[in-house]
């Protein structure tokens, strides 16, 4: 299988507010080395650098105006003299304005991100862009001929809207590539979240449509975060009404159950037959993940792949979470050689 990965992903390492505190960002690029590190040792394939896009891809499912803030925000941050991590400290909640952009900086944030999970430093535009770069060189290969192919992203993109970065993400790869995948032909696109917690951006930016499903195995929302998205009556609206699919599972689900709710996801995708599928690729449903409270055993992870191949569809994996990096690249590559043996 082809992997794409992007060296750029070191520039981005920024700080997170973490259960009260700031801390270094779980979300740290030895993440992404220990994963390319075992695709290597275990011979998975040939590791492509990816190519140069235009910003205009990014915004087929982002506004212009998130894309330039993003663009923008490290320089307006240290126009005012600042030098450390930029963060939110305000965002519009509740019956607060959300419809009109602050001119300031600190407004910004606020009104650009969901959560303080996402630190803007010197390279995160840098690192942001060759992620989506990552994962659409994947999709293109797909688009090519490919069969399967691992888009080794970093930083993530799944909690990525429209509007809004949050949870690590800044650019919503997983939907980049979703999007590109239809501007290059085809007519029906999957969208499969595995990671522990749910795909929040994925969701919201096909809500409304027919033309990409998204489904979602996560933590239940009531107990895990992102908290405020993921539940089961959330099943699409307007046209997008029947093609979006949550499956929330409690602390502690083991694969049993969780390759029950797999089944009847992939049962889904295979009732839409759509002419391609991209999974977001999660590995911290890892029952040692620090942060997350699923029970899957590396073997499992064999499993996941093997399921997912039997849907017979060219399939581009999105690399999304996972925290315990000692056992991230055996996890992560696990789905993919699963993937392979399956098909
Ligand atoms: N006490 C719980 C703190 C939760 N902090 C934020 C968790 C973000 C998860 C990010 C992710 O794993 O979903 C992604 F794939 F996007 F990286
Ligand atoms: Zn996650």
């Amino acid at each position: 299988m082809l992997t794409i990965y992007s060296d750029a992903h070191h520039l981005h390492h920024g700080c997170e507010l973490k259960d009260g505190v700031l801390m270094p960002c779980f979300e740290q690029p030895g993440r992404a080395d220990t994963i390319l590190a075992r695709v290597r040792a275990t011979g998975l394939g040939p590791v492509a650098a990816p190519g140069e896009y235009d910003s205009v891809r990014y915004a087929r499912v982002h506004s212009p105006r998130y894309v330039r803030f993003l663009e923008r925000a490290w320089d307006e941050w240290t126009a005012i003299g600042r030098s450390h991590d930029a963060l939110p400290l305000i965002w519009p909640v509740r019956d607060l304005r959300g419809d009109i952009e602050p001119e300031f900086i600190d407004g910004k944030l606020g009104f650009y991100a969901m959560d303080a999970g996402v630190a803007i430093t010197a390279g995160t535009w840098k690192a942001a862009r060759a992620s989506a770069n990552v994962a659409l060189t994947g999709m293109d290969a797909l688009l090519a001929g490919e069969g399967s192919a691992f888009a080794l992203c970093r930083p993530p993109g799944h909690h990525a809207a429209a509007e809004y970065m949050g949870g690590y993400c800044y650019l919503n790869n997983a939907a980049i590539a979703a999007q590109s995948c239809l501007d290059g032909g085809a007519g029906k696109v999957a969208l499969l979240d595995v990671d522990y917690h749910h795909g929040n951006g994925g969701q919201s930016i096909f809500y409304q449509r027919d033309d990409v499903m998204f489904l979602s195995l996560h933590g239940d929302p009531k107990y895990s975060y992102p908290y405020f998205s993921g539940h089961r009556d959330e099943t699409g609206a307007g046209a997008g009404l029947g093609f979006n699919h949550n499956y929330p599972l409690p602390h502690g689900t083991g694969w049993p159950a969780y390759g029950e709710a797999l089944d009847h996801a992939c049962g889904q995708i295979a009732a839409y037959a759509p002419d391609a599928l991209v999974v977001s690729l999660g590995v911290d449903t890892f029952k040692d993940d620090p942060i997350s409270q699923f029970r899957l055993e590396s073997e499992d992870f064999l499993r996941l792949g093997a399921r997912i191949a039997k849907l017979d569809l060219p399939t581009l994996f999105v690399m999304e979470g996972g925290y315990m990096v000692d056992d991230i690249g055996i996890n992560a590559v696990n789905v993919l050689t699963g993937f392979q043996a399956g098909g």
